[in-house]
């Protein structure tokens, strides 16, 4: 098979049923989704799920025992064949930044541009150094820089030669939360200027809904879910992903109509059939905003403990069937921990799961 032609951009990725493994034992599997045009992606969930070992399949360091991995309608890694990493034209980020120490910023980020002409490498890294902040840092070299700058480095190196397809794990990782809140949005705008389809790999779902506009949530080796960051806060498919993302509880509940279950918040009518069965057992999930505090509310819980957000608090609320639910209020209602206070449900949506 003929290497993907360099400088293309891609235009779709498309994994199906992908296991990947090691020493015969499958790590991930059957993992399927698609990455369009432009587009970033993101494999997020718990340490040791195999996310990592999916981005590498994806770069051709593992080869595959079950699936395909297609490239534009091109099958780059299956049981029988694999493209080697060189020929993918895909370029990688890691959390150890690993710049080149003995090479100044402007030859790290020119590394893979030996087969340019001298003048359109210049131009490119000029580019990049512009694009990514550090006009001016040229001459410098990597120990010279602060992390964040580092990092700003190591992606303008690995989107130089114009890869078709960006693959970061855990970029962000090694750097501290102020930083990395800055540096995220950042290396979005980036991505987007350069029409740079990637996929990240991350732990942190704040990270992940910054950068990404497709999200496959993972546990153990199985993706649960692929869709915007709304849609998997919102509209989680499986019980993991409703628990894995967000703050929220389950409630046992028992169906009562079309639109309607019965809980330990009394009786909550959704705007939409959920499909169940009447006397069906689910559990049913709380997001902290479902539950608002309200002075006026004969409905009360006690206050277990409670967390300060400057514009809210975010209280732990005993109900009476001692189940504890987050509730909601605004900054304004300062109460004690061991105080009853009011709750009104505000629960449009209804989200549940067979128990
Ligand atoms: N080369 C290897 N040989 C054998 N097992 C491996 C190898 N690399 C990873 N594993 C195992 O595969 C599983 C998944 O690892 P992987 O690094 O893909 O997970 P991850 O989701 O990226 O985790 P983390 O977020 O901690 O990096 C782990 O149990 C790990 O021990």
């Amino acid at each position: 098979m003929t290497p993907l032609p360099p400088h293309e951009t891609l235009k779709e990725m498309t994994l199906t049923k992908v296991t990947v493994g090691y020493d015969g034992n499958a790590i991930v599997k059957e993992a399927s989704f698609q990455l369009r045009e432009g587009q970033i992606g993101c494999l997020l969930g718990p340490s040791g799920c195999g996310k990592s070992t999916l981005l590498r399949a994806i770069a051709g360091f593992e080869s595959l025992m079950s699936g395909d991995i297609k490239v534009d309608g091109e099958v780059i890694s299956s049981t029988s064949h694999t493209v080697s990493p060189e020929h993918r034209y895909i370029g990688m980020v890691f959390q150890d930044i690993a710049l080149f120490p003995h090479l100044t910023i402007a030859q790290n980020i020119a590394f893979g541009l030996s087969t340019w002409t001298k003048e359109s490498a210049q131009e490119r890294v000029d580019h990049l150094l512009s694009l990514v902040g550090l006009s001016g840092f040229q001459s410098r070299y990597p120990h010279s820089l602060s992390g964040g700058q580092q990092q700003r480095v190591a992606l303008a190196r690995a989107i130089a030669p114009k890869p078709r397809l960006l693959l970061m794990d855990e970029p962000f990782s090694g750097l501290d939360a102020k930083l990395r809140e800055e540096l995220v949005p950042d290396i979005r705008k980036i991505l987007q200027h350069e029409k740079m389809s990637a996929l990240l790999v991350t732990h942190d779902q704040m990270e992940a809904f910054a950068m990404a506009d497709q999200v496959s949530v993972m546990d153990a080796g199985v993706i649960h879910q692929t869709g915007s960051p709304y849609q998997i806060y919102h509209e989680p498919e499986t019980h993991f992903v409703a628990g894995f993302i967000g703050h929220g509880d389950f409630l046992s509940a028992t169906v009562c109509g079309p639109d309607c279950v019965h809980s330990d918040l009394g009786t909550i009518r959704g705007d939409l059939d959920h499909g169940f069965a009447d006397n069906t057992e689910v559990d049913l999930l709380i997001r902290p905003d479902d539950i608002l505090h309200d002075d006026d509310s004969e409905f009360v819980g006690v206050i277990v403990s409670k967390l300060f957000r400057g514009s809210h608090f975010l209280y732990r609320v005993k109900l009476s069937s001692e189940k504890i639910v987050y509730c909601f209020a605004s900054s304004h209602h300062n109460h004690l921990v061991g105080q009853e206070i009011g709750l009104s449900v505000h629960l449009d949506h209804l989200v549940m799961f067979p128990r």
